[in-house]
């Protein structure tokens, strides 16, 4: 008998198509359907961690009679730059590659970032299907049609709206995960209590342990609730023009750690010192509770992501968060909690409320 898969609708906003998220177990056979039978070309895209699925891909693609090229990017970060871009753009060129025919991403959410950021440059834009094979992937970078890639001066400076077609998540890729990759994850699905979900910090806070692995008896739900969050917002605001900025959370800092680790960090990690900061404040701003802004570090610190930074990097990290995409000119803004699950936008704090704010998480 084969498991139960849930299926989550993104809708399509600005133009774009909907699509759906798929989770469950064995989704490979649903990717045929998707990529269609008028398709001639098939580029599976996946990082050398991945390089047996990409292969195994690629030959059940081929197999199904697609022309299928598997194309091996680096792990993690390094595929996110121009250059492995361009080594894909060589790929798609050599292969033949028309506006009729297919990327597929697979692997965590650097991976699909590039692939999707291929698909929306490559003839101008081609479909793409993402399999996420990290929680972070499946629960926010697969989902929502931002990709993009890094410079040296900041973090996803370059990239395009580009939703895919599909996004299957296969709970099984999670099995080979290192746990500190897994554990990176679970920062956005944290992210996403904070900011709409409170079901899921409980879930978490009742057996932090269990949350730390793919064998939890959560970890289906705590996905598919965070899927949920991501497919709701970026519904109703594919451009980020209003809403969709919510899903910045603890990203303004993380973006700037990210860089000054030269992308050595996991985005998560960042992102958990960055919910940490904006926990702070919001509350040296006046807008969160003493309650929820401990909540922060108690349920980050249970799952084992870190809360500090270096004291010193603050003049650095202060002159890369004004390149941040929710600046407007000179204005720096962040996004913050007034109260539970109740984001909003805090715009030009005072420097004195920010320097303290990080002095609350800096070592
Ligand atoms: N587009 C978006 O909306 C969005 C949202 C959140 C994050 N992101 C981006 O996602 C990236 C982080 O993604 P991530 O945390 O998935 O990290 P990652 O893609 O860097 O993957 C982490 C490591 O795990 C390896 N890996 C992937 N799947 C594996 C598996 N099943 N088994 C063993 N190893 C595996 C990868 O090759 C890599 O070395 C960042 O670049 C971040 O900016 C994008
Ligand atoms: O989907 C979004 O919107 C997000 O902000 C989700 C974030 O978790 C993600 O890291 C995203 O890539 C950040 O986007 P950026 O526009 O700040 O680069
Ligand atoms: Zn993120």
């Amino acid at each position: 008998m084969s498991e139960a898969v849930t299926r989550i609708h993104v809708g399509g906003t600005a133009g774009t198509e909907p699509y759906e998220v798929l989770v469950g177990r064995q989704l490979l056979g649903e990717l045929g359907a998707l990529i269609g039978d008028t398709v001639k070309r098939v580029a599976v895209i996946h990082p050398e961690a991945l390089a047996e699925t990409g292969d195994a891909l690629r030959q059940d693609l081929a197999d199904q009679g697609y022309e299928a090229v598997a194309v091996q990017v680096p792990n993690a970060e390094e595929a996110k730059t121009a250059e492995v871009a361009a080594y894909c753009w060589k790929a798609l060129g050599q292969s033949g590659f028309t506006r009729t025919d297919v990327i597929v991403g697979v692997g965590g959410g650097a991976t699909t970032d590039l692939a999707g950021f291929v698909a929306a440059t490559w003839l101008r834009g081609v479909r793409w299907i993402a399999v996420p094979t990290t929680v972070l992937g499946m629960v926010d970078a697969a989902v929502g049609g931002k990709t993009g890639i890094n410079t040296a001066e900041g973090k996803n400076l370059v990239g395009s709206f580009h939703p895919p077609a599909g996004v299957l998540c296969d709970l099984a890729a999670l099995d080979s995960l290192p746990v500190h990759d897994y554990v990176s994850g679970l920062a956005e699905i944290i992210k996403a209590g904070f900011i709409a979900d409170p079901a899921i910090l409980d879930l978490i806070e009742a057996d932090p342990e269990a949350a730390r692995t793919p064998a939890g008896p959560h970890t289906a739900e705590l996905i598919e609730r965070s899927i949920k969050v991501k497919a709701e917002v970026v519904s109703g605001d594919l451009k980020e023009s209003g809403l969709r900025e919510i899903l910045n959370y603890g990203h303004t800092l993380a973006h700037a750690i990210e860089k000054n680790e030269r992308y050595k960090w996991r985005h998560g990690a960042a992102v958990a010192v960055g919910m940490h900061f904006a926990a702070e404040l919001g509350r040296l701003a006046g807008r969160l509770d003493d309650a929820t802004a401990d909540r922060h570090r108690t349920v980050l610190e249970s799952v084992g992501l870190p809360l500090t930074y270096r004291y010193d990097q603050w003049p650095k990290l202060l002159e890369t968060m004004k390149v941040d995409k929710k600046s407007r000119g000179d204005l720096l803004r962040f996004i913050v909690l007034d109260g539970l699950a109740k984001p909003t936008v805090l715009e030009g704090p005072d420097p004195a409320v920010l320097l303290a704010a990080y002095g609350e998480v800096a070592q």
